[in-house]
C-alpha cells in the first residue's frame, strides 16, 4: 500500500483582503508532489496574493494554509530552503556576474545543487562572466529560474515565468522545467499563456475574483475532453461542417464519398474546443468555439 504523505501544497478557504478588495476570496488548492500544476486567473484574480501567501511573503487573513506541512507564516529558514522562488520581478543584480550570483545564492542553501551545471541546464555558459545587466530580458529570466532551483528546492513557484519571451526562448524555457520536474521537483505556476498550461501542467486551476473557478488536467477542463468535435469539408466550392461524437468515423466515410481519387477530402478540418475557448468561456470572456486545433 502507499503510505499518505500530505500534499506538498494545502489551501483551504484563504482570504485576504486590501482595504474593501477582496483579493482573496475563499480559495482553496491542492499540490501533490512531484506535480506540475498551472493556475490561471485574469490580471487582478488572486494569483499572485495567493502565491506570496504561499512563500511566506504575505499573511491571509484567514484559512488553512499548509507548504511542505508547514505554515508559511511561522515557517523559519529550514522550510524556506526547501522552496525554490522566481518572482515575476526580480532584484537587479547590475554589477554582479552570472557565475557569481549563483554561485553565491547556492551558498545560502544546506545542500544546492553545483552551479556550474544550473548555469549549463539554464542555457547560460556563455554568460557565466556577463554582469546581469548585460543579460537580454530572456536571459535574465533564465538566470532567474537558476537562481530558484539553485537550491535544489522540493517545490519551485514560477510566477508568470515567460512574459515577455520569444517564442523560441519559451520552448527552450519549457523544456527546461521539465527536465526540473523530472528531477522530482513540484512546481506550482501562475501564467497567462494557455499554450504553457497545456504544455506543462498535470493540472489547471483557474481562479477568478479570489476563488477557484475550474480545474482539471488541461485535456478534461470544463468538459473539454468531452465536448463534440466538428468537421469542415468542401464540396464543389460549398462548405459543409458537421459536430460529431466520432470524427475518425466521419472523416473515414467522407474520404469514401467525397474524397478525391487519392482519399483526399477538400478543406478538411477536425475542429476541437481549445483549451483557450474553453478558459475564456471560464471566466465570461468573449472566446468563441472556433480555434482549430487540428486540421488536416
Ligand atoms: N499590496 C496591495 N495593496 C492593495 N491591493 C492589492 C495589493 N496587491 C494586490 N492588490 C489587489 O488585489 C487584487 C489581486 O491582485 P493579485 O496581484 O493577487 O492578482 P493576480 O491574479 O496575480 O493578477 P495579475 O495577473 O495581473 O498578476 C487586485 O485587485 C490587486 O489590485
Amino acid at each position: 500500500m502507499a503510505t499518505t504523505r500530505a500534499p506538498a501544497v494545502l489551501v483551504e478557504g484563504l482570504h485576504k483582503r486590501y482595504g474593501d478588495k477582496r483579493a482573496v476570496d475563499g480559495l482553496d488548492l491542492r499540490v501533490e508532489h512531484g506535480e506540475i500544476v498551472a493556475v490561471l486567473g485574469p490580471n487582478g484574480a488572486g494569483k499572485t496574493t495567493t502565491v506570496e501567501t504561499l512563500e511566506g511573503f504575505r499573511r491571509a487573513d484567514s484559512g488553512h494554509v499548509r507548504v511542505l506541512g508547514e505554515d508559511p507564516a511561522r515557517a523559519g529558514r529550514a522550510w524556506r530552503s526547501r522552496l525554490g522562488v522566481v518572482l515575476q520581478d526580480n532584484h537587479d543584480l547590475a554589477e554582479v556576474t552570472v557565475g557569481e550570483v549563483v554561485r553565491h545564492v547556492a551558498g545560502f542553501y544546506p545542500a544546492p545543487r553545483d552551479p556550474d551545471q544550473v548555469i549549463d541546464a539554464v542555457g547560460l555558459r556563455e554568460k557565466v562572466s556577463t554582469r546581469t545587466r548585460a543579460l537580454s530580458g530572456g536571459q535574465r529570466r533564465r538566470l532567474d529560474v537558476a537562481l530558484g532551483v539553485v537550491g535544489d528546492p522540493e517545490l519551485l513557484f514560477l510566477d508568470e515565468p515567460t512574459t515577455g519571451f520569444d517564442p523560441q526562448a519559451r520552448h527552450d524555457f519549457w523544456d527546461l522545467v521539465e527536465s526540473v520536474r523530472a528531477q522530482g521537483t513540484t512546481i506550482l505556476l501562475t501564467t497567462h499563456y494557455l499554450e504553457e498550461a497545456e504544455r506543462l501542467a498535470d493540472r489547471v486551476v483557474v481562479v477568478a475574483h479570489g476563488h477557484v473557478v475550474a480545474e482539471g488536467a488541461p485535456a478534461d477542463l470544463g468538459g473539454r475532453g468531452a465536448r463534440r468535435a466538428r468537421v469542415r469539408w468542401t464540396v464543389d466550392g460549398v462548405r459543409h461542417e458537421e459536430a460529431t461524437d466520432t470524427p475518425t468515423a466521419l472523416v473515414a466515410r467522407l474520404a469514401a464519398q467525397v474524397g478525391r481519387p487519392d482519399g483526399e477530402v477538400p478543406g478538411l478540418q477536425v475542429l476541437r474546443p481549445t483549451l483557450e475557448d474553453v478558459y475564456l468561456g471560464l471566466i465570461g470572456g468573449t472566446g468563441t468555439d472556433a480555434h482549430e486545433e487540428a486540421a488536416r
